[in-house]
């Protein structure tokens, strides 16, 4: 689990730190690592230094690694007069150590490495056509690119491209680790992703959100004095007619992760008997369900019909841990006397898992507007549900009431398939019905879930045609592996 700040918090962290040149460690850190990726001396270095301290940061790397006798070309979008003054110094020892700039990409240069010292955390706007060609031109020259602090274009705070983004295959990020970096298109521009700390300890500083990249807490082993009453009942209802097998998926996700007892209601006027692939679940009457288990899932593949918004409206009130997904949500998002029977609801006892769809619905916005901030749509779900949010997509982000949020990062692009969500809330639902906290249990879900699919990816299964139901079976046999210490 790592740390991330916000911009506010990086900026204060630096002015309390103004006059230990933290530049000149930023530059010799990035030209260090550049030594490691290029292996030989004798390889070429292509770097970009931008308009402010960023650029400052690769003037000072370009320095050592000339030092170090690589063939260094430096362009500089800049302008000495305008440079803060750290970058100032460092342009002038730059041109002290009998360096160049150039104002463009040369046409015939032949480099091994791209140093990216655009723009830092101090992107402030979308970048205009200049900026974009250059960006563009580095994209195409098929070259490992490694960004300093973050790939340039990319917002800090959001993971947005603001007009275009350098694809990094290396990103060294100076003092600690940001947001944008982990979410939305962050992913599929930061490549491999370094942190140092510039030898800065700022444990005891505020963070603003918290990076899931390992197991979080776990359950603890089994009791050999256990039966199937020791470790909960999980009750899912959804399963409208077209739709029954959403909930088929969720159940059987609950009834892997370890659930004593999985019901599962469907609302189907036609509903299955039996699950032939899966005779453990057992699938009873929808309105018995309630009373029968000790956890409710509600939502998949639920539809809008009218007995499912009594359904909802009966559940809502009952005390158990609650896991809202689907058509539930978009219920909850037309109907005001449901969001105030979830509002009722005890502090830590729902989660909501919207994709960023149903997220827009839940808050009349687009789809757009969650996008464009995906931690504060969160953030304001969960305020004004008062409930735990997941906001799936790349990066999902995990929000709490009191303020506090999480970016997952588990997962991969094999995860865009339907039934994904159906198996999350599945996975979920079983660890509350084993005891975990809510808030215990959503993040070890969220990161258990990606994972999964990470341990499939490794194996040669996907990302393309990946499944929940394979995804479910890789989880049960992670979780083991986690909780019992096994290979
Ligand atoms: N200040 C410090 O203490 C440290 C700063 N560091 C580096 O400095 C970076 C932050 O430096 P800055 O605050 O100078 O910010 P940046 O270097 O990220 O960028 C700011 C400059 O870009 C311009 N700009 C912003 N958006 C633009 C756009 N869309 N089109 C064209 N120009 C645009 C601004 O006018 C300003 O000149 C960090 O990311 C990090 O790399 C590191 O050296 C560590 C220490
Ligand atoms: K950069």
């Amino acid at each position: 689990m790592h740390p991330l700040y916000d911009l506010a918090q990086l900026r204060e962290i630096e002015q309390q730190h103004l006059a230990e040149n933290l530049m000149e460690k930023a530059g010799l850190a990035a030209a260090g690592l550049a030594s490691k990726l290029l292996q030989s001396h004798e390889y070429s270095v292509l770097v970009l230094a931008g308009p402010g301290n960023n650029g400052g940061d690769a003037l000072v790397a370009a320095r050592h690694l000339k030092a170090a006798w690589h063939p260094v070309t430096v362009v500089f979008t800049g302008q000495r007069e305008a440079l803060p003054p750290d970058a100032a110094a460092a342009y002038d020892a730059w041109l002290a150590a009998g360096g160049e700039l150039c104002a463009e990409i040369p046409a015939h240069g032949h480099w091994q490495l791209v140093i990216d010292g655009l723009f830092g955390i101090g992107l402030s706007r979308p970048l205009g056509s200049r900026y974009r060609a250059l960006i563009e031109q580095v994209n195409t020259l098929g070259l490992p690119v490694l960004a300093l602090d973050i790939p340039s274009g990319l917002c800090m705070t959001t993971g947005r491209v603001l007009g275009a983004a350098i694809h990094a295959s290396h990103t060294l990020s100076f003092i600690g680790l940001k947001p944008g970096l982990f979410t939305l298109d962050g992913p599929d521009h930061v490549g491999e992703v370094h942190l140092d700390a510039l030898g800065l300890d700022i444990q005891h500083h505020d963070v603003a959100g918290v990076l899931i990249d390992q197991p979080p807490a776990l359950p603890c082993p089994r009791r050999r004095n256990s039966h199937k009453g020791s470790h909960g009942s999980v009750g899912v209802i959804g399963g409208a007619d077209y739709m029954v097998g959403a909930a088929i998926l969720a159940s059987r996700a609950a009834l892997l992760l370890g659930a004593g007892r999985v019901y599962c209601g469907l609302l189907s006027p036609q509903p299955l008997a039996l699950d032939t692939a899966q005779a453990e679940l057992m699938l009873r009457d929808v309105a018995s369900v309630p009373a029968l288990s000790s956890v409710l899932v509600i939502g998949p593949g639920l539809g809008n019909s009218s007995a499912a918004l009594a359904m909802l409206h009966e559940v809502l009130p009952q005390a158990k841990p609650m896991v809202l997904d689907a058509d539930a949500l978009n219920l909850l998002a037309d109907h005001p006397e449901l969001q105030t029977k979830l509002r009722q609801r005890a502090p830590g006892s729902t989660v909501l898992t919207p994709h960023p769809g149903e997220a827009a619905t839940l808050l009349a916005c687009s789809n757009a507007e969650v996008q464009a901030d995906r931690i504060a749509t969160a953030l304001k779900l969960a305020h004004s549900y008062q409930a735990i949010i997941v906001l799936k997509g790349c990066g999902s982000i995990i929000a709490l009431p009191d303020g506090r949020w999480f970016i997952n990062q588990s997962g991969n692009p094999g995860m865009a398939s339907a039934g994904m969500g159906d198996t999350l809330c599945g996975i979920i639902a079983a660890l509350l019905a084993q005891a975990m906290p809510m808030e215990q249990a959503v993040l070890l879900g969220v990161y258990l879930h990606g994972a999964a699919a990470d341990a499939l990816l490794g194996r040669g299964i996907g990302p393309i045609g990946l499944t929940a139901s394979e995804v479910a079976m890789s989880a049960r046999a992670l979780l083991n592996a986690w909780v019992y210490g096994r290979e």
